[in-house]
């Protein structure tokens, strides 16, 4: 057993130092990674400067770049707010909970040659802590805060990191490539003006 294995992060910055050190091997052990975040006990203390909610639907907020194998996201979710149906451009991906609850819908691949409502596989509530993982091989998935009272706040782990990615239309099955962005990085929101003046000048 490594020695990472057996470390229980007591807190997020903690927790990153021990991701740095799992993913400068080349070879990513998926368990390890799930346990390990699982293993941190989320505290609000830790997280709150990244915890920024928009009215409208969830966030994405950078907390670290782990030295270029991965990207660490806090991503929070208002009441009612939820993703579409999307890919994960061939990375895995790890989503702890940090806060609430979040229901997690995993479909099918559409069949390219079908058009038609896409299969749900199944469905899952993640709680306290609890840590899922998903890639493209496992399926597609949904996400959402099915609360009317309740924020969620989730920690992301994506390795490779990746800025775009497909989402489908759950009627029809088609696709479309999506650019992701971040509400904020390190903590700062990310200036609105920047994203319009470069969308200006194309
Ligand atoms: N993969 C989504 C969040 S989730 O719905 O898993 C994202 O990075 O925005
Ligand atoms: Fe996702």
């Amino acid at each position: 057993m490594d020695q990472t294995e057996v470390l229980k992060p007591q807190t997020l910055q903690d927790l990153i130092q021990i991701l740095h050190e799992i993913f400068s091997s080349d070879k990513v052990n998926v368990e390890e990674v799930q346990t390990i975040m699982e293993s941190y006990e989320s505290n609000p203390l830790d997280w709150r400067q990244y915890a920024k909610f928009d009215q409208y639907r969830y966030t994405r907020n950078l907390v670290d770049e782990g030295n270029g194998k991965f990207n660490l996201m806090i991503l929070c979710w208002g009441e009612g707010h939820g993703s579409s149906i999307h890919d994960h451009a061939d990375a895995h991906c790890f989503m702890k909970m940090l806060e609430g609850n979040l229901k997690e819908t995993l479909f099918e691949w559409p069949d390219e040659k079908m058009k038609g409502e896409m299969s749900k596989k199944s469905e899952r509530i993640l709680k306290d802590n609890q840590c899922a993982y998903i890639s493209d091989s496992i399926g597609l998935h949904r996400v959402e805060n099915s609360s009317h009272t309740e924020p969620a706040v989730s920690l992301h782990l994506y390795s490779p990191p990746f800025n775009s990615c497909q989402t489908f239309d759950q009627r029809t099955g088609h696709k479309s490539k999506v650019k992701m962005t971040f509400w904020s990085t390190y903590g700062v929101r990310t200036p609105l003006a920047s994203t319009v003046a470069s969308q200006e000048n194309n």
